[in-house]
C-alpha cells in the first residue's frame, strides 16, 4: 500500500460505505436489506458496466438516513485514506438520491462536513462537492442546487454524476452557469462510458476545472491535444475503469498513454468499498501492473496536488512533502 502524500479528487463519499457498515446501518436505522449477510452482499459486488454498479449503489445507500450515518461515514472515510497518505480529499456526494427517500438536506451536509471536521486533527482536510445526477432532470438538479443554497458554507463545487451514455453534458448548461454564478467551482463526470464529444460538451458548455474519468477522450486526438495545452486535469479511477469493464485487465488500462501524451491525469478510488482498493490501494495497483515507475508515482501526487482546489500556500506546502517522499 502506498502512503506518498497525495490529494484526492474523484470520490463518492455513498460509494466508501463498506459492506459492515451498510448492515450495521440498516440495523440502526431498521432498514430491511436484501441479503442475508455481509458476505452475500458482498458476492454481489461482480459488475459488467456502470449501470450495474449504480443499481446497487444505490440500493444500498437507502440504509443511510441521519445527520449522524453521514458523519460516520465521512469520518471512516477520511481516517482509512489518511492511512494511504491522503493529505487532503474534494468529496462528492449526491443528494438528489438521498432527498427521493425524505432526507433533507441539513442532515447530509452538515452530517459529512462533522465528519470532515472530526478528523481534522490527522492534518487530513476535505471539501464537499455537490454531484447532480445526470439521468435525473435539469430541473431537479436546479431544484437540488437551490435546495444547497442555505449550505454554500460546506460546498466548494458542484459535480455532474451517475449513467452518462444519454445524458450528455448539454443537459445541464443552465444549472451549471447558475452554479457558478453562486461562486461554486465545476467539475463533471465525461468520458467514462460516454464518447469524447461529452468531454468537449463539458469543457465548453459546463466550463468544468477537471474532468472526472475522461478516459475516452483518447479516441480523439485534436481533444487529446486541447487537455494536453490547456493541461485540463483529468481524474482517474484505475481500479474502477476496470471491475466496470471499460479494460479487461488492469495491464490494458491507458494510464501510461495518458500520462505519455503529456496529460495532467490524477489517480483515484472512486467508489473504494465497491472497486477493491482506497486510493493508495490504486496507486500500488498501478505500479504493480502498468510499469508506473516511482517517479511517475510522485508526479501522479503532485497533479493531485496542483488539480485541487487548495490555496496556493497549502498546495506549496504539500508539493514539498510529496517531494520529499522517500518511500
Ligand atoms: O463511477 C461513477 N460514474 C458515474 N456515476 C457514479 N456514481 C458513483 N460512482 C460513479
Ligand atoms: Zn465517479
Amino acid at each position: 500500500m502506498l502512503d506518498i502524500p497525495k490529494a484526492e479528487l474523484h470520490v463518492h463519499i455513498e460509494g466508501t460505505m463498506e459492506p459492515e457498515m451498510v448492515f450495521e446501518l440498516a440495523r440502526r436505522n431498521e432498514v430491511e436489506l436484501p441479503y442475508s449477510s455481509v458476505a452475500e452482499l458482498r458476492s454481489r459486488y461482480e459488475f459488467t458496466d456502470l449501470q450495474s454498479f449504480l443499481d446497487i449503489y444505490y440500493a444500498n445507500m437507502a440504509v443511510l438516513r441521519t445527520r449522524r450515518d453521514f458523519r460516520e461515514l465521512a469520518a471512516a472515510y477520511l481516517r482509512e485514506s489518511a492511512r494511504q497518505g491522503v493529505r487532503h480529499a474534494e468529496i462528492f456526494f449526491d443528494p438528489q438520491a438521498h432527498l427521493a427517500r425524505g432526507v433533507e438536506m441539513a442532515p447530509i451536509v452538515e452530517g459529512l462536513s462533522e465528519g470532515i471536521a472530526e478528523v481534522a486533527d490527522s492534518g487530513v482536510t476535505a471539501e464537499l462537492i455537490l454531484c447532480f445526477l445526470r439521468d435525473e432532470s435539469a430541473g431537479s438538479a436546479m431544484d437540488t442546487l437551490r435546495l444547497a443554497e442555505p449550505f454554500l458554507d460546506h460546498i466548494i463545487g458542484v459535480g455532474l454524476d451517475s449513467a452518462e451514455v444519454g445524458h450528455p453534458p448539454s443537459k445541464f448548461t443552465d444549472v451549471f452557469e447558475r452554479a457558478r454564478e453562486l461562486g461554486l467551482r465545476a467539475v463533471a463526470h465525461a468520458g467514462e462510458e460516454g464518447p469524447a464529444e461529452y468531454v468537449r460538451e463539458a469543457l465548453d458548455l459546463l466550463r468544468v476545472e477537471r474532468v472526472d474519468h475522461g478516459i475516452r477522450a483518447l479516441y480523439d486526438p485534436g481533444l487529446v491535444d486541447r487537455l494536453r495545452r490547456e493541461q485540463t486535469p483529468l481524474t482517474v479511477c484505475p481500479l474502477s475503469n476496470v471491475r466496470l469493464g471499460s479494460f479487461d485487465h488492469l495491464s490494458q488500462h491507458t494510464l501510461p498513454r495518458l500520462m505519455a501524451e503529456g496529460l495532467m491525469v490524477t489517480i483515484n478510488s472512486d467508489d473504494p468499498a465497491y472497486f477493491g482498493g482506497y486510493v493508495g490501494e490504486n496507486f500500488s495497483a498501478v505500479r504493480e501492473h502498468l510499469g508506473i515507475t516511482r517517479e511517475q508515482l510522485r508526479q501522479l501526487a503532485a497533479n493531485s496536488v496542483r488539480a485541487s482546489f487548495l490555496g496556493s500556500e497549502r498546495k506549496s506546502a504539500l508539493l514539498a512533502e510529496v517531494d520529499a517522499w522517500t518511500g
